[in-house]
């Protein structure tokens, strides 16, 4: 029987994300803190006797995607992670990957990252490589930004590119309301708008500094406070991009959300809730107003990437 693992990896929201001026290499120097939910890309990896990497794509009951969002092709994240850890050990075999999506597809939730995470979890494991954590987190950070945070999951301050991370002291769970929306926003297309109002003098850009009030909240496990610090420099430039939002940031503030804001990139809004009951009461708020395609509700934070099941010969 050919060796089957499967892993499951999360998405997160950023409580904070403050990003500075563009670098040589076209990323921008990131002060953030990454927080993981409770929604989970799972991808089974199982060996093959040939060479070929061959993907599958479907989603969880609770999403409905464009399977033309996602690309099927070498470009596909979980392909490039499965290329990375056969360069990286040798590995000449090739792999099944099984990916069911739970977060939004260009939602700025990453989910790319997240199926990169796990693929690289669970193809280490299906050909046997022996990687440790370590060689794991480097492998993840050559993949993409935030891909390294959706394998350590939990909470975390994320420096340089988002990728240089570190734990954060958190206090209970933290319940989350996910609007998502049926067109994606590209993240490059949401940097380039943010530079635009920056040379155009619209927007100022500042050396980034991590919040004490949301490093305080998260100790505390105050939804109120942490509602009243999150913040998003990206939002301004994805709402020009996508006035709607506005309109769902509102109906959640109208719920009584204790924050509401463009989870990364966007377009998905992330409202936090005071309890589990109240994320309950926003997201039938939101439904009712008819202002996303999807809500979903979550909790962080949440478990990094993680094999859920291991079937060996
Ligand atoms: C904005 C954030 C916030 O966590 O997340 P998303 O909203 O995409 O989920 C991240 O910074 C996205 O990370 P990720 O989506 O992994 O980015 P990558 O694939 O590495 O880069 C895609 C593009 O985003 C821009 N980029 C990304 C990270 C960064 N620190 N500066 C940037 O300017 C660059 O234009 C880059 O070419
Ligand atoms: N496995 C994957 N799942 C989703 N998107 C992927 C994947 N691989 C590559 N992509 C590309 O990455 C883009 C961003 O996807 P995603 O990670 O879901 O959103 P975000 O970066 O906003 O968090 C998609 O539009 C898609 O073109």
């Amino acid at each position: 029987m050919p060796r089957t693992v499967t892993v499951r990896a999360p998405g997160k929201v950023n409580l904070q994300l403050a990003v500075g001026p563009r670098r040589d290499d076209g990323y921008h120097r990131l002060v953030t803190v990454f927080q993981a939910v409770s929604l989970y890309e799972t991808v089974t990896a199982t060996a093959r006797d040939d060479e070929d990497i061959v993907l599958r794509i479907a989603a969880s009951p609770a999403l409905t995607f464009d399977p033309a969002s996602v690309p099927t092709d070498e470009s596909n994240l979980a392909v490039r992670a499965a290329r990375a850890v056969a360069e990286r050990y040798g590995i000449t075999d090739g792999i099944d990957l099984d990916i069911v999506k739970g977060i939004p597809v260009a939602g700025g939730m990453a989910g790319g990252s997240a199926d990169a995470a796990a693929a690289a979890v669970a193809c280490a494991e299906a050909w046997d490589t022996g990687a440790s954590r370590v060689e794991l987190e480097e492998l993840c950070a050559g993949l993409g930004a935030d891909v390294p945070f959706c394998l350590h999951g939990h909470t975390a301050v994320g420096l340089g590119r988002g990728d240089e991370l570190s734990p954060a002291m958190t206090h209970g769970q933290f319940h989350w309301v996910f609007a998502t929306q049926s067109e994606g926003l590209s993240t490059p297309a949401v940097f380039r708008e943010f530079d635009r109002a920056v040379a155009a003098g619209e927007a100022e850009v500042a050396e980034p500094a991590l919040d004490d009030a949301v490093m305080a909240a998260l100790m505390a496990g105050d939804p109120r406070a942490l509602g009243s610090a999150l913040t998003n420099d990206l939002q301004p430039a994805a709402l020009r991009l996508a006035p709607h939002l506005q309109d769902v940031i509102d109906a959640a503030k109208d719920a009584d959300a204790v924050g509401a804001i463009v989870s990364g990139s966007g377009p998905t809004v992330a409202a936090l809730a005071r309890s589990r009951q109240h994320a309950l009461a926003i997201a039938a708020h939101l439904t009712a107003e008819d202002v996303a395609h999807t809500v979903l509700t979550a909790s962080g934070p949440a478990a990094g990437a993680a094999i859920v099941a291991d079937l060996s010969d």
